[in-house]
Order: C-alpha cells, then structure tokens, then sequence
C-alpha cells in the first residue's frame, strides 16, 4: 500500500527556559539559567514547518503543554490556589517549578514510539506513549500526550493509542528518539530497530550519564504496538558515547528508508548489527561517519546526526540540519563531500532552531515521524495539518501571547499562569482539540 511520512513537529510552549533539568544531555547543563526567547523558539520552529510543508513533505503539528503544572506542585505539598502553589513552590524550591514550568514536551519525537500499519499484525497504526521517567520534568509530560493523540489520531478503527508504561526506572521509554525503521516504500513493512541503553542485568552501561532507555521497555514498546515479531531488532547503544553526552540514540543516528546514516561508534556490537540489517533490508545503505572526520564531542555539539532525512519523490533525500552544523568547519567539510559522493542524500537544507538547541533538541528531536497511507491521512484530525493558512494563525497567535525573554525568575508570575491558559485555551479551538488540559477540566 502507497504510504507517506508525515512529520508532526511539537510547537514550543509559551514557558521556555534554561533551567539544566537533563544531566547527561551536555546542552542543557551548559545554557542553565541563561536568558530563554520563548517567541523566538515558537517561531523558528514553525519556521522549519512551513519551509518543509512549502516543499511538499507533509507536516502536521502537536501543540504545547499546560505549564506551569500546577497538578504535580500539589502532588508535591504546595497548597492554596493555583497562583499561590505556583508562588510558594517559586519561592521555596525555585528548581521544581522550573521543572513544572519546562516546555519540554516541545521534543516530540519522545512523545511516542509509533508503528505504521504495514509492521502491525493488526493492521492499525498504532502509538505507545513514551513515560520519559529518566527525568521529573519529563515524566509529567505523557497523561497529557495521550490525551493530545487521542484528540489528533482520533479514530479507533485505524489508530490505537496505548497509555505510557509504569513510571518506574525498569521500564525507561524515551519513546521514538530510540526508534529506527528500515526498509523500502514507506508502505512496505519494513524492520523496525529499538536501541536501548541499558538492560536488567546492568552489564555493560555506561557510568558517567544515565542511560535512559531500557530493554524491557523496548521490548513492551514492540509487543505494545503489535509489531510483527519477525520484523523486530533489539540493539544496544555505544555506553561510551551516552558517556560522552549521546542521551537519545538520534543525537548519533538518523534512518530513513534503506539509509542509516550514523556514526561509527553508535552501537554497541555495530558490525553485528549491520550485517543483520543488511540480511534483512533489501538494497541496506548504511553511511558510516568515522572518528577521524567527526568526533563524538563534535557530533553532540553540533547536532549533525540529530538531523531529518526525508525523501523525495524520485528517492533521493534531504538531509534537515540545524545552523550549529554548518558553523562547524570539520562538520561542514564532511556534509559536502558526503553530498557529492555516490549515496541518496543529495540536498542539505539548514535551520535556526538555536532555542531549542540550547536545551539540546535539534530538528530530528522536534518531530514525530508517522507513516500514514492515504485513508489514515484522512483520518487524521486536519486541523493540525500545516498550510498557509493554520501557519499564518500560529504565528499571529505566538505574537498575541509569548513572551520575548524569559528567566527562572520570572516563573513565579501568576500573569505567566494566566497568560498561558488563555492562550492554550484559544489553542485547542485553533487545532480543534476538545479539552485536553487540566484547566479545561
Ligand atoms: N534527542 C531528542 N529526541 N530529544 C531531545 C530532548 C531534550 C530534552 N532537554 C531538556 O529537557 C532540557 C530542559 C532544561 O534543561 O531546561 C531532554 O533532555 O530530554
């Protein structure tokens, strides 16, 4: 069956700001308390929207999250109204309002892990939120993903939406950013590659950063999601390199149909596993960046593997890069001779998304990749489809309510509380959500 990809980008959320809430991810713990541009970061990502749905990729959008949370402060012991659990948490423990402040699901390829219905034994598409329980600020993220799912993929005979798994360190899901499929058209089935960091018996994890992702959660991720068995590989990643600042698997690697462009110290046990992906992919075309031209601390600076590979009608690719891979020399002579040599990545397209970079989420982690044949494309709530028209709206509604600069400080404003209601409230009307938040409940 025909099928497309259809990227869904998180749009940044109306509190974005540098608190280092992710030890492990390097990005974050540098631009902690720096000075954030919420309207800035909102723009640069509906930015990149605009120019790939203007260049004929379809593109779709997940919208931001209630923040402050002020649910999770109660949970914690902050009492009296809301602007005031708001105000005593600001005062007493500024770090955990920040964490029920952070825009974090903004990275939505954490959102989820999805399984297109040509891999499921259903035949349905089928999207397992991820419970992120690695990090606090996180972990508060998935009730609210699947309400926001369920109102986007609302529609049970083609979808099935299956809640996060236990919130416990056992079952550590980080959701699509561990997630590959590999294969021929997108609407073949196609071998789906689950990378985890760390499994039960703890042999072999790194030591220095957490390794976030589990094999018993990728394990109930796969059986969650109905995929084939037989089309499921199970791999570990490189600890060294989640040791050197790699806390997703897409911050070292980016597949696209039979493409898998990484860098060589990516996997644990890699030649294995390439030469299982070649059994199994027809026409497998691994792209292999050695040490030599591009280091690990400069692949984690730059974000060179935390790109979007996207195919064209005639299956050449584009490789989506954010600006930090083009100021790199080393990074940047690699890209064009890799352009020039015989492989289907013939075009580098380069974004601003320095907002979001700075907490470390670069294009790849900005999006949910679905793969959808043309009547699960219908299906799809439209609203959130990108077009001039819904552009044009978010940007004036990103103009009507975001702020230009924004500091742990100014958290504790009870003006921020409201102005974010009202504008997620005017949100869910935009994207025609129903009432997915707390607020509206
Ligand atoms: N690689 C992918 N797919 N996603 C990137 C997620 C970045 C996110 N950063 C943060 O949550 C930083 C928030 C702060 O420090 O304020 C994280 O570490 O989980």
């Amino acid at each position: 069956m025909k099928a497309h990809e259809v990227n869904f980008d998180g749009l940044v959320g109306l509190t974005h700001h540098y608190a280092g809430l992710s030890f492990g991810n390097e990005a974050s713990t540098k631009h902690r308390f720096q000075i954030s541009n919420p309207k800035l970061a909102a723009k640069q990502g509906l930015q990149k929207m605009k120019a790939l749905a203007d260049a004929g990729f379809p593109q779709a959008v997940i919208p931001p999250q209630e923040r402050p949370n002020v649910e999770v402060l109660r949970q914690l012991g902050f009492s009296g109204s809301d602007e005031q659990v708001v105000e005593k948490a600001g005062t007493q423990v500024p770090h955990l309002l920040s964490a029920a402040s952070s825009a974090s699901s903004m990275w939505v390829a954490n959102a989820a892990t999805v399984a297109p219905s040509a891999d499921t034994l259903d035949g349905k598409v089928h999207l397992t939120v991820a419970n992120l329980n690695n990090k606090f600020h996180r972990a508060t993220e998935a009730v609210t993903t699947e309400r926001v799912l369920r109102a986007i993929f609302n529609n049970a005979e083609r979808f099935s939406v299956h809640e996060a798994l236990p919130q416990v360190a056992m079952f550590g899901d980080e959701g699509a950013a561990n997630h590959n499929r590999l294969g021929g058209h997108y609407g073949d089935p196609a071998t789906q590659l689950f990378v985890y960091g760390r499994d039960e018996s703890g042999h072999n994890a790194p030591v220095r950063y957490p390794a976030r992702q589990t094999l018993a959660a990728s394990q109930a991720v796969a059986r969650l999601n109905q995929v084939n068995p037989g089309q499921v590989v199970f791999a570990q990643q490189n600890p060294n390199v989640i040791d050197q600042g790699v806390f997703h698997n897409d911050v070292i690697a980016v597949s696209n149909r039979q493409v898998l462009f990484c860098h060589e110290q990516a996997f644990a046990q890699q030649d294995k596993l390439l030469a299982n992906l070649a059994d199994r992919v027809p026409g497998f075309t691994p792209i292999q960046v050695p040490t030599h031209a591009v280091s690990v601390q400069d692949a984690v600076e730059t974000y060179l593997f935390n790109s979007q590979l996207l195919s064209r009608d005639d299956g050449s690719m584009m490789l989506v890069l954010p600006q930090e891979s083009e100021n790199h020399q080393g990074v940047w002579r690699y890209l064009s001779e890799l352009v020039k040599a015989d492989n289907p990545i013939s075009e580098l397209k380069v974004f601003d998304l320095r907002e979001s970079m700075a907490n470390g989420g670069g294009p790849a982690c900005l999006r949910l990749r679905v793969v959808l044949t043309q009547a699960e494309m219908q299906a799809v709530n439209p609203a959130v489809m990108m077009n001039d028209t819904l552009f044009n709206t978010l940007n004036n509604w990103v103009d009507r309510y975001y702020r230009d600069q924004l500091t742990q400080a100014d958290l504790v404003d009870p003006q921020l509380l409201r102005e974010g209601r009202e504008a997620l409230d005017a949100l869910t009307t935009i994207l025609q959500l129903g009432s997915v938040y707390p607020f509206q409940r």
